[in-house]
């Protein structure tokens, strides 16, 4: 039980930098799975999320078995809204979105989701969401109808992740947002990570290896990588 966040908190403690691909729904076709999956398999990481701003209902199922018949990397929902909630997934990460202040996305996709989740077996992980400008206006302030703290904004960005672990919140993930043109700021990660005692997650416009180290040096435990793979399966061959 409980045992994919156990193991963050171990490599966390380890200085083991994790990685997850992250397989978006409605993008990756089911005949195309096995060899997505073939190709992480054979990279560095650590974790897939399964996830995406506007995903129809049932999708995430299909795709997460269709994945686990080819990986034993822990499969994890990063849900763009609750209907991608299921049980065929090794845990959730239980999201709020922290830097909005949309309501909808701070409590009412999680009370949508929790008579659900109490009759399945999920791991859940606590998950304060902090959303930056990422130079685009991307998919989840489209959705979430939110405005991301400017990078600009390194003090409010630090509290609002620090106002997530004293309410909680087992991770903190801050995102530029899928496709952003600018990451998180270097800055920004490492004065977040200096603040948090818990593991840190950071994604949205990562494309280059060196852009992955960058944030680690900085102080992220996980790095998240999506479009640069979407874009080039041999992405991690580089
Ligand atoms: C806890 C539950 C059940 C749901 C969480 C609901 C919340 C708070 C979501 C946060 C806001 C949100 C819409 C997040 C989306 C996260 C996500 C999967 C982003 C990936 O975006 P893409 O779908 O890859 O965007 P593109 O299609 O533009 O690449
Ligand atoms: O698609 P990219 O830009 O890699 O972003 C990954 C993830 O942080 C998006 O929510
Ligand atoms: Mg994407």
């Amino acid at each position: 039980m409980n045992s994919i966040y156990k193991d963050i908190l171990i490599a966390k403690k380890q200085q083991k930098r994790l990685l997850a691909v992250l397989l978006d729904p409605d993008k990756l076709l089911a005949k195309d799975v096995a060899k997505i999956v073939y190709k992480i398999n054979e990279s560095h990481a650590t974790h897939i999320f399964v996830g995406g701003s506007t995903v129809a209902n049932g999708e995430t199922e299909t795709l997460v078995v269709e994945i686990k018949k080819h990986t034993s990397l822990p499969v994890v929902l990063f849900p763009g809204n609750f209907n991608q909630v299921t049980y065929k997934a090794d845990a959730i990460l239980f999201l709020s979105l922290l830097s909005g202040r949309n309501p909808e996305y701070l409590i009412e996709q999680q009370i949508k989701a929790a008579p659900y989740l109490r009759e399945i077996n999920l791991e859940i992980i606590p998950t304060g969401y902090v959303l930056v400008n990422g130079g685009v206006e991307t998919a989840v302030q489209k959705v979430s109808r939110t405005v991301p703290i400017e990078q600009e904004n390194t003090e409010l960005i630090t509290n609002t992740a620090l106002a997530g672990e004293y309410l909680g919140k087992k991770l903190i993930y801050l995102e530029a947002g899928s496709g952003a043109i600018q990451t998180v700021r270097i800055k920004n990660i490492s004065s977040v990570a200096k603040a948090l005692s818990i593991p840190l997650i950071v994604g949205g416009g990562i494309r280059s290896q060196q852009q992955m180290q960058l944030a680690y040096d900085a102080g992220a435990d996980l790095v998240v990588i999506g479009t640069a793979f979407e874009n080039d399966s041999t992405f991690f061959e580089k």
